[in-house]
């Protein structure tokens, strides 16, 4: 694709960048050039895709401008990044010779500013360095997912990413107010940050969730909460069956309450998490916070809501609260993960879709029973559970775990992307969303026609008009 040798496309960018902000040493090039996605061939060390010419750290929106504007003359494909906890290919590098453009050298908080309750943060600011400045003086980012000490706010935004407490705070397009991106030509542009607006489209889509296929964010301001964690309330229940729990989220989100957290487990996922008391049933989980009278109503409307259905127990609120304080993902965790794959061959992967409360139930059921019948796998788990809810329906996060009895530069063709396509054809039978929240990356292209049906135009339209050179993390969101 690009019009320049591997090593005239280095030296192009020392002489913007300088020789240390451009890297290129082969072990650093090598994990570069993929993701999560790849994490049984990369456990094993092996790197079977094109590896990048370069790894390059901007540190202003100049830079990243003049970064791009050499790709753009030249074809040279980028791949932005910032935390690299992604999980569905964003980050591969599947053309020769590409150039990741890490943010993660902007780092900086640049404002906290608790009258208009708002955070600007540069893109390679770490979501829990912001969270935990918000917390010394009592506020809070409300965005939770389980990536938060390793996931920055570039990526966040780029990923449309949700956290756990996303009932009451919503996703991060929810919470994102203004930024700033860089568009393939060069040209920076800012959306000022304002309460709300009306006029003409909201163009903070561009940026949210483009996944470094439209544009590279480099500053973003988010809103900012009270925090008060005194008045935080747990709630546990086990039952018998997804449809019965289903209900009752859907009771508990259409009634017009707003836990933060609003869960529910299946049986094999429930023992994967809870397995000291779950008793092998279905788990259903809330969380209530807020001010005080806020907190109360919402916890005495969940109780209420649940005893209306039989079958259903209550269990320990620290047994929640417990496991809540355990459940986010650094970088020991991941290295730790890494180590078990290795010792026991025991992998797992996860896919999120969403339906209307109308479809979900059978798209849970018709897909599990799919890949029970379909996928020869040897299953240490094959299960999932539903962690965010909305007025209109709710997600599905399926979890499987097999033994890799195969090669492990086979593990994905075998039985990852099949057991993906399967979940993700019976979500779009059913009207429902083939990605809810860890973005399209590279491995769901081939459903995007269907996904999107005759809005497609819109959004081909956009990936000409933004970047007609298809420099863009080519292979991401669009297909090659
Ligand atoms: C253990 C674990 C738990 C997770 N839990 C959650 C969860 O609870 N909720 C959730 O939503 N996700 C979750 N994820 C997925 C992942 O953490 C999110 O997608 C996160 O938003 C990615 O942020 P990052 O900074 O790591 O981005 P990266 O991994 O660096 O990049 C992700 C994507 O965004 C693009 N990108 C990165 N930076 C920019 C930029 N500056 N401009 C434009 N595009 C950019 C990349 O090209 C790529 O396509 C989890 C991942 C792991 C590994």
């Amino acid at each position: 694709m690009a019009n320049l040798t591997r090593d005239e496309i280095v030296s192009a960018y020392i002489d913007i960048l300088g020789s240390e902000r451009v890297i290129t040493d082969e072990q650093t090039l090598r994990e570069n050039s993929v993701d999560r996605y790849y994490k049984v061939e990369n456990v094993f060390g092996i790197y079977s895709l094109p590896l990048p010419a370069a790894v390059v750290k901007p540190r202003t929106p100049e830079e990243v401008s003049s970064v791009l504007k050499l790709a753009n003359a030249y074809s040279i494909a980028v791949v932005p990044k910032t935390g690299g906890s992604a999980t569905e290919g964003g980050l591969e590098t599947i053309v020769e010779d590409s150039v990741v453009i890490d943010g993660s050298l902007m780092n900086e908080i640049i404002e906290i500013d608790t009258e208009n309750m708002l955070a600007t943060v540069q893109c390679g600011v770490r979501l829990q360095d912001l969270e935990d400045e918000l917390r010394k003086i009592g506020y809070t980012t409300g965005h939770s997912p389980q990536s938060k000490p390793i996931a920055q706010f570039g990526g966040l935004v780029a990923t449309r990413s949700i956290g756990q407490f996303s009932t009451l705070y919503g996703g991060i397009e929810d919470m994102l107010v203004g930024a700033e991106t860089v568009f393939a030509n060069g040209e920076i542009c800012r959306i000022k940050n304002v309460p709300r607006r009306a006029a003409g489209p909201d163009i903070r889509h561009l940026i949210l969730g483009n996944e470094g296929a439209l544009n590279f964010i480099t500053e973003v301001s988010v809103k900012i909460f009270r925090y008060y964690p005194e008045n935080n309330r747990f709630y546990g229940y086990l039952l018998d069956d997804m449809k019965a729990g289903f209900e009752i989220l859907r009771e508990v989100v259409t009634q017009g309450y707003r836990p933060s957290v609003a869960r529910l487990y299946d049986q094999e996922d429930g023992l994967y998490h809870f397995k000291h008391f779950s008793d092998g049933r279905c788990v259903l989980i809330f969380m209530a916070e807020g001010p005080r009278p806020l907190a109360d109503a919402t916890g005495a409307a969940i109780e209420q809501i649940v005893s209306q259905h039989s079958g259903v127990d209550r269990v320990a609120d620290s047994l929640i609260e417990d496991w809540f304080n355990h459940l986010n993902w650094d970088v020991s965790k991941i290295e730790e993960e890494r180590v078990e794959i290795r010792e026991t061959l025991n992998n797992g992967f996860t896919t999120e879709i969403s339906g209307n409360w109308s479809v979900i139930n059978d798209i849970y059921t018709s897909a599990l029973e799919r890949i029970r019948r379909e996928v020869p796998a040897q299953f240490t788990l094959l299960g999932g559970h539903s962690s965010h809810s909305y007025l209109n329906g709710t997600n599905m996060y399926f979890v499987y775990y097999y033994k890799i009895d195969v090669d492990p530069t086979e593990e994905r063709t075998v039985y990852h992307d099949p057991i993906q396509d399967i979940i993700v054809e019976e979500t779009l039978k059913r009207g429902g969303s083939m990605c809810h929240h860890h973005g399209v990356g590279k491995h769901r292209t081939h459903f995007l026609a269907e996904e999107y049906g005759s809005s497609l135009y819109m959004l081909e339209t956009l990936k000409s008009a933004f970047d007609p050179n298809r420099i863009m993390n080519p292979g991401t969101i669009f297909p090659l």
